[in-house]
């Protein structure tokens, strides 16, 4: 370890634990003699204190990146990753930089960007840096030029890291992160009206989009004239309201738009009847014959028609896409408080620790609990349905065990402002899910469960994935205390 230190007269560079067998080499020194073949080269102007973040394509040298900063003790991570245009380049990615640097760091946040080139990025991030890391081009005589390159752009520390000459065998299991990235769209994907409608005469399935009310006087008539504009462009075959007995101007407002409008406890009645969101989706199988049923909340005052082609654009343009979720930004006032904060909180708070606890398998979903969803009619007849809040958790659980993970998505449908519960009505939201959950068979104190948590965020078009370890470590007191 001091070899390294004295070696580079870098004297402020961290004490290497040096298992990886990294070598540290100062730029001003640099000679293609310096390049071994067999160990981590590291050529740097010198350790700064503060943030360090990694930019990476992929391969070898990405993965000594990893290797020279968990040796030098760096243990969160801040990765910046410019979208390949081929998918097999993604590939490399994800297997050669995120799947180990979730093993070596105890946090782990990977930032998926579309600047134009990697100078544009550096100008756009570096000032939040102290030190940025590189994997090493192609050849030794490119080093020095990406060096001044980067440079121009950048003030803090540059480190550029060679790998071993190996072939390296990557760990291709992180299908979580192979998932977001595949199976995470926008609405704006798919805002071409004519195009998705030619996907959806291809497709030849027939639409129904259902729209679940309780007393939303205020805000269901906005949110079915939306769904009319989107019936009228050709994407939707049918719009209906299922009401779950509302004692406001609901349901007379919603006839007035001439739309199929339904009370849940009237439908199949000898089926009985139960109060809930749940039963109304249930229940909503019986008034259409439609071969994709879509549900979307009334409640939504930030209602644009990128709900609907949004929600419906990947089961139009992939046919192996059985079940799609929406996911959205969630500004939230509480209206009884009229206190501002965060949204999702059972989300956040219940769902998500949840998943990613027992059921690591879905932690790319980020909103796991959002209502607005759109599936098969098949696959739904194949499900249990619980009619109350835990209605979105099962029929996620069940897609995925009937149809698999790639057969679901998520789609970024944009802003959702909406008539918020208090803590109490959350609670009680919380509980049902619990519940469902527990009864699902899920997390029932088998002692097993995951240690990491993650969280995908994604704006603007670019997606952040974070994880963060936490291990549980049990102390005891032993007979001598
Ligand atoms: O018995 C009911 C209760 C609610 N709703 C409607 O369902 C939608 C969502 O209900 P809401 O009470 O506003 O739910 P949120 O507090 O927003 O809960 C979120 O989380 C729930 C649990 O995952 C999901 O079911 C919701 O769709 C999702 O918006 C609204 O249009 C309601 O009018 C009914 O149709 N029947
Ligand atoms: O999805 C959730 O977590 C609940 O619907 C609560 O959301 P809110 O915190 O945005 O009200």
């Amino acid at each position: 370890m001091d070899k390294d230190r004295v070696e580079t007269g870098l004297a402020s560079w961290p004490l290497l634990d040096n298992k990886a067998a990294v070598h540290i080499v100062d730029f001003a020194n640099l000679q293609e003699s310096c390049i071994q073949k067999n160990r981590i080269t590291a050529i740097t102007d010198g350790w700064h204190e503060g943030a360090v973040a990694a930019v990476l394509r992929g391969g070898v040298n990405a993965r000594a990146v990893l290797d020279v900063l968990a040796a030098s003790g760096v243990r969160h991570i801040k990765i910046f990753h410019l979208e390949e245009r081929l998918p097999q380049l993604e590939e490399v990615f994800l297997s050669s930089v995120v799947a180990p640097a979730n093993a070596l760091f105890d946090s782990v946040s990977v930032m998926w960007r579309r600047d134009a080139s990697v100078s544009e990025l550096i100008r756009a991030i570096g000032s939040e840096y102290a030190m940025l890391f590189f994997g090493a081009p192609l050849a030794f005589s490119e080093i020095q030029p990406l060096y001044q390159a980067v440079k121009e752009h950048y003030a803090g520390s540059v480190t550029i890291v060679r790998g071993p000459d190996d072939t390296v065998h990557f760990d291709e299991s992180d299908e979580i992160y192979r998932w977001v990235r595949q199976r995470t769209f926008d609405a704006g994907d798919f805002s071409l009206p004519a195009v998705l409608r030619g996907y959806k005469q291809k497709l030849n399935k027939k639409v129904a989009v259902l729209l679940p009310s309780l007393n939303e006087e205020r805000t269901v008539g906005n949110v079915i004239k939306t769904a009319l504009e989107v019936k009228a462009a050709g994407l939707i075959d049918e719009v209906i309201l299922v009401d779950s007995a509302s004692t406001d101007n609901t349901v007379a407002l919603a006839k007035s738009y001439g739309i199929p409008v339904y009370v849940h406890p009237e439908i199949r009645p000898e089926l009985g009847s139960y109060r809930g969101k749940g039963e109304a989706m249930f229940k909503s199988a019986f008034v259409t014959d439609a071969d994709i049923l879509a549900w979307v909340d009334t409640d939504i005052e930030s209602i644009t028609p990128r709900f609907f082609y949004g929600l419906l654009g990947p089961m139009f343009t992939n046919p192996a896409i059985r079940f799609s979720k929406g996911y959205f930004a969630r500004p939230v006032k509480v209206e009884t408080s009229g206190i501002e904060l965060g949204g999702g909180r059972v989300t956040e708070i219940l769902a998500r620790p949840w998943i990613n606890a027992f059921m690591p398998h879905l932690s790319g979903f980020i909103q796991p609990l959002a209502g607005t969803v759109a599936i098969y009619r098949d696959e739904l007849l194949n499900m249990r349905i619980p009619v109350n809040y835990g209605v979105e958790m099962a029929m996620l659980l069940q897609v995925v065990e009937q149809a698999g993970l790639w057969a679901t998505c998520q789609v970024n449908l944009g802003t959702v402002v909406h008539r918020s519960k208090d803590v109490v009505g959350l609670s009680e939201m919380a509980f049902q899910i619990l519940q469902v959950l527990a009864e699902m068979g899920r997390g029932s104190g088998d002692g097993h469960s995951c240690n990491t948590l993650r969280r995908v965020y994604s704006a603007q078009r670019q997606f952040e994935i974070g994880s963060k370890r936490f291990d549980v470590i049990w102390r005891e007191y032993g007979e001598n205390d």
